[in-house]
């Protein structure tokens, strides 16, 4: 099967291509990259006046399989992922049951395979049962494909078993992905301590919850060696001890989801549980720290923190609903529109923060490049596409976002994964 994309304006940070180009798959691979292929081809696509860019890999997704499926399953968060863009992604593992075991993860990801559009690398946690006691069979996990651990959702407050947990990880070779929150500090919050939660009689969330324990999390991972990414980062002081971390040679990058980078608590205009996630959103410094962070690398990756959660647990008070947003189908429209459109990270930056850069942290080194011998995992984004964000587009069962109605620019064309399309034209391809 040969599938040939004409004359998009590829974006490719490894080979450093930045111009119009044909790119031609045969099987699930990237055979040729050139001006004027003209090959037999199965499959021609007109890709004139699209970016042609590797299918992004979101490094922090929840699919709520299996367990909960009332919120998500692994076909309909595939679905989901690729209507956006996303073709590789990290499930985290605080299903029901938990992930903890090498059994579970072989679980879900033959069931993956079979049952969903994106390629899924199933995360196991850091603890059994993510209960925060014992140790969770991370070798095991480690034998049967497992690249990282995560406690999401919550942090491993014993520090001394999370310093075990990722000597275990740095001896299997994983990554951890770190949910920085210290659970002692939350005391009721549900949104950033501010004016705007006083306004709405809201009990706040202050910066140094998730500040001390990025600290404490970038101290183990220099004492340990173990690879460390720090997940949802939402304040001004993580990038800031980020950046340092860098500079002293820790091995630690970092993520920013579009909602931490975009909003602030002033666009919470009422007490609505679809604006309530962990973490919460914060204020303008931060947001103007976090953009700052991502212009100057130290904020490696654009990830969602998809999480839905059904309409019931979402569709009121603060007070009240659960924590968490959907992100896979909204993610590329509004990093391009508020990132790129308004000449904040170029195109190619967009690229290695959504694709590039997160398939380097999992080391997956056929993936996040438009080049020769590549995996043809590729999406194709028109940039001239206005529109609304409309929840009920979404493949996604959640449809809790704060982004209904808004203005973007930006929209994916097509969606292809290991050489074929399985998203083009608002459609899933079966
Ligand atoms: N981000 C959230 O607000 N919620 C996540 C958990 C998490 O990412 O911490 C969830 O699982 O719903
Ligand atoms: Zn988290
Ligand atoms: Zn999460």
């Amino acid at each position: 099967m040969k599938v040939l994309i004409q004359n998009g304006h590829v974006l490719d940070p490894v080979t450093d291509r930045n111009g119009v180009y044909d790119v031609l798959v045969e099987d699930d691979k990237i055979v040729k990259v050139e001006k004027g292929i003209t090959a037999e081809a199965d499959k021609v696509i007109d890709a004139e006046g699209c970016y042609v860019m590797p299918g992004f890999v979101d490094l922090h997704v929840h699919f709520r399989d299996p367990g909960l499926e009332y919120k998500e399953t692994l076909k309909t968060g595939g679905e989901a992922a690729v209507h956006g863009g996303v073709t590789t992604v990290c499930a985290m593992p605080n299903t029901k049951p938990v992930i903890d075991n090498g059994v579970k993860i072989s679980e879900v990801q033959n069931r993956a395979k079979k049952e969903s559009k994106t390629n899924v690398l199933q995360l196991g946690s850091v603890t059994i049962g993510q209960m925060g006691e014992d140790l969770a069979d991370i070798k095991g996990m480690a034998r049967e494909g497992c690249v990282g651990i995560s406690e999401d959702g919550k942090s491993v407050m014993n520090a001394s078993l999370y310093r075990r947990g990722m000597r275990a990880a740095k001896e299997a070779g994983m990554i951890v992905f770190a949910h920085c929150e210290d659970i002692t500090m939350v005391e009721g919050g549900v949104m950033n301590a501010d004016a705007r939660a006083e306004e709405l009689g809201l009990k706040g969330i202050t910066n140094a919850v998730e500040d001390v324990i990025v600290a404490r999390d970038i101290l183990l991972a220099k004492e340990t060696g173990v690879q460390l990414h720090l997940c949802h980062c939402s304040t001004a002081d993580s990038v800031k001890m980020l950046r340092e971390a860098k500079k002293d040679g820790i091995h630690v990058t970092g993520e920013v989801c579009p909602h931490h980078f975009i909003l602030t608590s002033d666009d919470i205009i009422s007490d609505d549980g679809n604006f309530k996630m962990n973490p919460p959103l914060r204020t303008q410094a931060d947001v103007d720290a976090l953009i700052e962070g991502l212009k100057d690398g130290t904020m490696d990756v654009i990830a969602t923190d998809h999480a839905p959660h059904a309409a019931a647990e979402k569709n009121r008070s603060m007070k009240l609903a659960s924590f968490g947003i959907v992100g896979l189908e909204t993610s590329a429209a509004l990093t391009y529109t508020e990132l790129v459109d308004k000449g904040i990270l170029t195109p190619m930056q967009m690229v290695e923060k959504m694709s590039t850069n997160p398939a380097k942290i999992l080391g997956l080194t056929d993936k996040g490049s438009v080049s020769e011998g590549k995996t043809a995992d590729l999406v194709i984004f028109d940039p001239r596409k206005e529109y609304e964000i409309d929840k009920n587009t979404f493949f996604s069962k959640g449809k809790n976002t704060p982004f209904h109605g808004w203005k973007v620019k930006g929209e994916v064309a097509c969606t292809m994964v290991g050489g074929k399309v399985v998203y083009e034209g608002g459609q899933i391809i079966d």
